[in-house]
């Protein structure tokens, strides 16, 4: 069968992206999904992403990791998503879509993405780390020489050691300026570094802010992928209007033979 597909990146998170509106893709496909996402056997990307009908929004986001699960929250796929869905035409200005997480409303601006995250309720303060869910599951620590660090085997061993089999995504964070960090990240469910994380960087946002790393309420990261920036509120002891922006831009679009 020849599957049409779409590729995006938002700061150099990839993803491949399917319209699913008429349900033509074979969801419980775990191995179809790694094939797609696989960089030399496939299309490669970090994960997938089906657009789909929603009857309480505009749209429906699934996402799966690119070794083929259906998973959490992705910020920066939810991002791609939405360009996405306004290059179909399914909405003009602002946009309203449901995920795992629940509702999320956007605005685009050119290939800028503007995403509304979900609440965060506690930011869990350890000895050398903080540990929040904003759509997935964040460990946040802060390291010196962020640039030399071996993200790949630190992260690996504390996704799997601190957290067990299902396991966290891990940042690695340094402090460049008051409201400034540089972040990267090891993802669970890619098992490896990506080069931006959504999720990830709204966790270190707060987290720097719960810790007094900061006073700002507009946090700006860069990955290795590109810089975003995180707005939010702090409220009796709760975080609410998160808002994660960036860009998200279609890389290319194709066919692909696969048998389903
Ligand atoms: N890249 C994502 C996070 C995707 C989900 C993550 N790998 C998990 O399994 O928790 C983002 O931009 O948020």
């Amino acid at each position: 069968m020849e599957l049409q597909f779409f590729k995006y990146q938002g700061t150099g998170n990839d993803f491949v992206i399917i319209d699913n509106r008429q349900q033509i893709f074979p969801k419980n496909n775990t191995k179809l999904v790694a094939q797609l996402c696989d960089r030399r056997f496939g299309i490669g990307a970090d994960g997938l992403i089906l657009l789909e009908n929603d009857n309480m929004s505009d749209f429906k986001m699934v996402y799966y990791n690119s070794d083929g699960a259906e998973a959490s929250m992705c910020g920066n796929g939810g991002r791609c998503l939405v360009a996405f869905a306004h290059y179909l035409g399914v909405f003009e200005r602002e946009a309203k879509f449901n995920a795992v997480d629940g509702l999320h409303y956007a605005t685009i601006d050119g290939d800028v993405v503007n995403l509304k995250m979900v609440d965060v309720d506690k930011v869990h303060e350890k000895q050398n780390h903080s540990f929040l869910d904003t759509g997935s599951p964040h460990h946040v620590q802060l390291v010196k020489e962020l640039e030399k660090f071996d993200v790949q085997k630190e992260g690996k061993k504390l996704r799997y050691g601190l957290y067990g089999q299902s396991g966290s995504n891990i940042n690695f964070v340094e402090q460049t300026n008051d409201d400034t960090f540089d972040v990267r990240t090891y993802e669970r469910g890619v098992e490896g570094e990506t080069y931006s994380c959504g999720t990830g960087v709204t966790a270190v946002a707060l987290a720097m802010y719960e810790s007094g790393k900061t006073t700002a309420n507009e946090v700006h990261i860069h990955t290795i992928g590109g810089n975003l920036t995180i707005a939010f509120e702090k409220k009796d002891g709760k975080y609410s209007n998160i808002f994660l922006k960036g860009p998200a831009i279609q890389v290319f679009k194709g066919t692909i033979e696969c048998s389903i």
